[in-house]
């Protein structure tokens, strides 16, 4: 059996190969002489799956390493009789890392404490409730809104979108990218909501760029309105606004779930959908896969505040070392896609182990997701 992989997805040609052959191929765009004698395709956000593409071919799979789905056409999939497996919350932990990489950079620059602030977190999923739930270990407040779970009758403190924007500090986007339906999320920020952001509030997207209107965002910000912005993904993309990039506090290419953890588990989840559509179940153990970090053990003394959280964190991770490459290359063209092809190992907060002398700061760091221990010299 003849398996299309994408060539950016590690650990995809070691596992597949294990069920069939491999090919590895470009994803943007997907060489479809390739396709022709394939039974299953395996792709990153980057590749639109439609029937375009699939129509007349022999593909009886579908797989796709990425939590978002918005570049598959799952009615299409399931009219042509075609399998389809995503990895949701695969790289969660990658961008809500991402987000306190940002805000604590943020906060240091310009002089606030995150415990005085409330976040508003817009899309209460795989991301959103971990970033709640570790926004929370740190004494942040945060208020909540998701209207799917809310209707659902989830329970949860779910508040209306305008209560976020009239009280929070940070708002912050973490839904799918709906363009049509009772939860439509295209330009869900769209130059009424941004424009009636509190003075000095911070907007980030990292989901997906169309959940915020881009030339309504440019248009603010030349207006002067006193906003911080946070960009990982762009409208559209890879070709973003670079007028837009200039006048953003951080901006990335797309690389806020680019953890190797977070890569390794969206292949490793479609991998495991895929053997089990074959009839050959196998599980794959992460730390199998995963090299040793380049460093993975700290002695950290005393109490844990904002200074040394920061610290920390910006040892495992600092989003300016992506920031600056962007703005060094942005406007040329497959310059965007290559940052993220080449992408430099980076690696969740989980795999520094930090022994504490003080008990409270390793119960925090624990809740933030440090692979900490309390540990008395005695
Ligand atoms: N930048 C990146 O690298 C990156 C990485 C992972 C995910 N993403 C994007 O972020 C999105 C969220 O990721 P996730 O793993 O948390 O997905 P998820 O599906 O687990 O959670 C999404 C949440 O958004 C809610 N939602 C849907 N429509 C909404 C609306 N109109 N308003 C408010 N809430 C709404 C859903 O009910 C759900 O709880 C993904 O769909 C993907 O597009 C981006
Ligand atoms: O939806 C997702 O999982 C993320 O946006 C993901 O990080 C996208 O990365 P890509 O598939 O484009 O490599």
């Amino acid at each position: 059996m003849k398996i299309l992989v994408d060539e950016n997805m590690p650990y995809a040609r070691e596992l597949f190969s294990r069920v069939g052959e491999v090919t590895a191929v470009a994803g943007r765009p997907i060489p479809v002489s390739e396709l022709a004698d394939a039974q299953a395709l395996m792709v990153r956000s980057v590749t639109k799956v439609n029937a375009d593409l699939l129509d007349g071919k022999d593909i009886k799979f579908v797989g796709t390493a990425t939590a978002g789905t918005d570049h598959i056409d799952e009615a299409y999939l399931e009219r042509a009789g075609i399998a389809f497996s995503a990895a949701p919350g695969c790289n969660a932990i990658a961008v809500v890392e991402y987000v306190f990489s940002s805000l604590l950079m943020l906060a240091e620059r310009d002089g606030f404490r995150l415990t005085d602030r409330t976040v508003g977190i817009v899309g209460v999923g795989n991301v959103g409730s971990r970033l709640q739930a570790r926004l929370q270990a740190f004494g942040v407040r945060t208020l909540l809104c998701d209207p799917p779970r809310a209707d659902r009758g989830d329970e949860e403190d779910f508040q209306p979108l305008e209560r976020l924007v009239r009280e929070a500090d940070v708002l912050t986007f973490h839904t799918p990218l709906f363009k049509e339906g009772p939860y439509k999320s295209l330009h869900l920020a769209d130059e009424r909501l941004i424009s009636a952001l509190k003075p000095g509030a911070v907007l980030i997207n990292a989901c997906r760029g169309p959940v915020v209107d881009n030339a309504a965002l440019l248009k603010c910000l030349k207006n002067g309105q006193r906003l911080s912005v946070v960009l990982d993904v762009w409208e559209p993309e890879p070709e973003l606004n670079v007028e837009l990039l200039n006048l953003v506090d951080i901006g990335t290419p797309h690389i806020a779930g680019y953890t190797l953890e977070g890569k390794a588990r969206g292949t490793t989840q479609v991998f495991e959908a895929f053997s089990d559509f074959i009839g050959q179940r196998q599980q794959v153990a992460l730390d199998t896969l995963l090299p040793a970090p380049e460093f993975g053990r700290i002695t950290f003394h005393g109490p844990l505040d904002q200074a040394t959280l920061k610290r920390l964190v910006h040892l495992v991770y600092d989003v300016r070392r992506d920031d600056a490459p962007l703005r060094k290359v942005a406007g040329q063209p497959g310059e965007f896609d290559k940052l993220r092809k080449n992408y430099q190992e980076r690696r969740e907060w989980s795999s520094l182990y930090i022994q504490c002398d003080d008990e409270s700061a390793a119960t925090t760091l624990q809740k933030l997701g440090f692979n900490a221990v309390y540990h008395t010299a005695r």
